[in-house]
């Protein structure tokens, strides 16, 4: 597969369960007008609001993730994303609306958009129905499919690359070795996880959960592309 994602990981199994939708999520056209450029500012703009919104509750869920683990390793697993995203992923959100002009507090107050709602409010509900491994086939096209994206961005000729580029920093976010390292350690994470809570057995049921959650993402790029 990829360096990320490595042939015979249980998450290289869920993608493979869903190929075409990973392909679009991606391979978005939101994502290649990053790559070059030319994605519009305004659906940049509104997607990045958004997503400020949509790691507010992201955070919530992997505080949810803490509650849901039984040892203290996956406490601490958690614990840590927690702290990253208010406090590292987060901040480069901040960073871009404050060059528009945007306050953290007038970011809090932007009504959430119905695709913001339904990911975030999904991830959340098969946490709670479910167990832990439910609750991380749920999370882990977010935090994957962004690592997968950020390093073949990074790895691609064609990308625009410096000033010229502006959407510079939020590629070099998601393909900085930071976040990289956060995505190994992830699917390391699951595999673990895969072989504690049984996952050969409700292969089935994680894959419509990984699925459904990677049918989302691709709707959240559109919901930014739809705003132009
Ligand atoms: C919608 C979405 N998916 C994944 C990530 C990566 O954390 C993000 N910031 N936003």
């Amino acid at each position: 597969m990829t360096e990320i994602v490595p042939a015979g990981s249980f998450l290289g199994r869920l993608i493979d369960a869903c190929p075409d939708a990973w392909s679009r999520y991606t391979d978005h056209p939101f994502v290649r007008g990053i790559a070059d450029g030319t994605l519009p500012e305004a659906a940049f703009r509104h997607y990045l609001a958004q997503d400020y919104l949509f790691l507010i509750h992201f955070a919530r869920a992997y505080a949810l993730a803490v509650y849901k683990a039984d040892d203290l390793a996956d406490m601490r697993a958690a614990a840590a994303t927690v702290n990253g995203l208010l406090d590292t992923e987060m901040s480069l959100h901040v960073q871009y609306c404050a060059g528009w002009g945007l306050t953290e507090a007038e970011m809090a107050a932007i009504p959430e958009d119905p695709a913001c709602v339904a990911y975030t409010r999904y991830v959340l509900d098969r946490g709670m129905a479910g167990d832990l491994l439910d609750l991380q086939a749920a999370l882990a096209p977010c935090v994957v499919g962004y690592g997968v994206i950020g390093a073949r961005l990074a790895a691609d000729p064609a990308t625009l690359r410096g000033e010229a580029n502006p959407y510079e920093a939020w590629i070099a976010m998601y393909s900085g070795e930071d976040y990289l390292d956060i995505v190994r350690a992830s699917v390391a994470h699951i595999d673990r996880l895969a072989e504690k809570r049984g996952a050969a057995a409700r292969f089935a049921s994680l894959a419509r959960t990984f699925t459904a959650a990677t049918e989302l993402e691709v709707d959240f790029w559109q919901m930014g592309l739809n705003a132009v």
